[in-house]
């Protein structure tokens, strides 16, 4: 996997909030515990977008989780417009033709993740869906269309991390939303494991929303899930 020098770097905190101005107090109360954050639907529909630009301008890496799926004139264009954001990731959904156009349109820097079957599905959820192949081969097949189209990076849960490494190498990053403290809420989340577990499947980041978003010193928590991932 990628070196990552900070350690703090490996935790990208989920800004699943309803406003720039909750979001703004919650950095302001994680303060240097963390350096990364995720803006998605929630936030960057409330003027998130901009909110995102100023982070990045204040030093912060800012991952755009916006997951495109269009037809693919549409995503690459649209990636075009992301990239004047000074954003570090962007989300797309891995479809073959979505990735392809992501490629296309991605500029200065930005890196592009395909968010190959979301935490939230199980097998029965994927069935539901369409889809014939159990969840943990659909990833791996996603994630070998990513490697091959040049897509920068896997989103996927940290249980499929390693058979998703064996298949894009060490040159791409996997990124790992579905992780929780070994004492919290499992909520929507389905395929989940804590922080430790993940950096031991060989995960580059993991990303976290509500137990830090909801916690009383999310500060203190942000903290106890780096060092977490810290150490043999
Ligand atoms: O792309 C993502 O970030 C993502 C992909 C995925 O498969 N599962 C997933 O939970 N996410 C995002 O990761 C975050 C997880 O939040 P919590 O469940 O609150 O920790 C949310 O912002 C989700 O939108």
């Amino acid at each position: 996997m990628p070196d990552i020098a900070d350690p703090r770097d490996r935790l990208i905190v989920a800004l699943d909030l309803p406003d720039v101005a909750s979001a703004e107090r919650l950095v302001e109360r994680i303060g240097d515990a963390a350096t990364f954050y995720k803006i998605g639907y929630r936030l960057g529909y409330a003027d998130g977008l901009a909110f995102a630009e100023r982070l990045a301008k204040q030093g912060k890496k800012t991952f755009l989780d916006l997951k495109l799926h269009d037809i693919g004139n549409t995503v690459e264009e649209g990636v075009r417009s992301v990239s004047g954001l000074g954003a570090t990731f962007l989300t797309v959904h891995a479809y073959p033709q979505t990735m392809r156009a992501a490629v296309k349109g991605r500029a200065n820097g930005l890196r592009i993740l395909a968010v190959t079957v979301l935490t939230s599905y199980d097998d029965a959820d994927a069935q539901e869906a369409g889809y014939a192949l159990p969840v943990a081969e659909l990833v791996v097949r996603r994630s070998g269309q990513a490697r091959d189209i040049g897509i920068d990076g896997i989103v996927c849960s940290a249980i499929e991390a390693g058979a998703v490494r064996r298949v894009v190498g060490s040159e791409r990053l996997i990124v790992t939303p579905g992780i929780r403290p070994a004492d919290a809420d499992l909520s929507d989340q389905k395929r989940v494991m804590t922080p430790r577990q993940a950096r031991n499947a060989g995960i580059d980041h993991v990303v976290v929303g509500r137990p830090i978003t909801g916690a009383d010193d999310p500060r203190a928590v942000a903290q106890g899930i780096v060092a977490e991932m810290e150490g043999p």
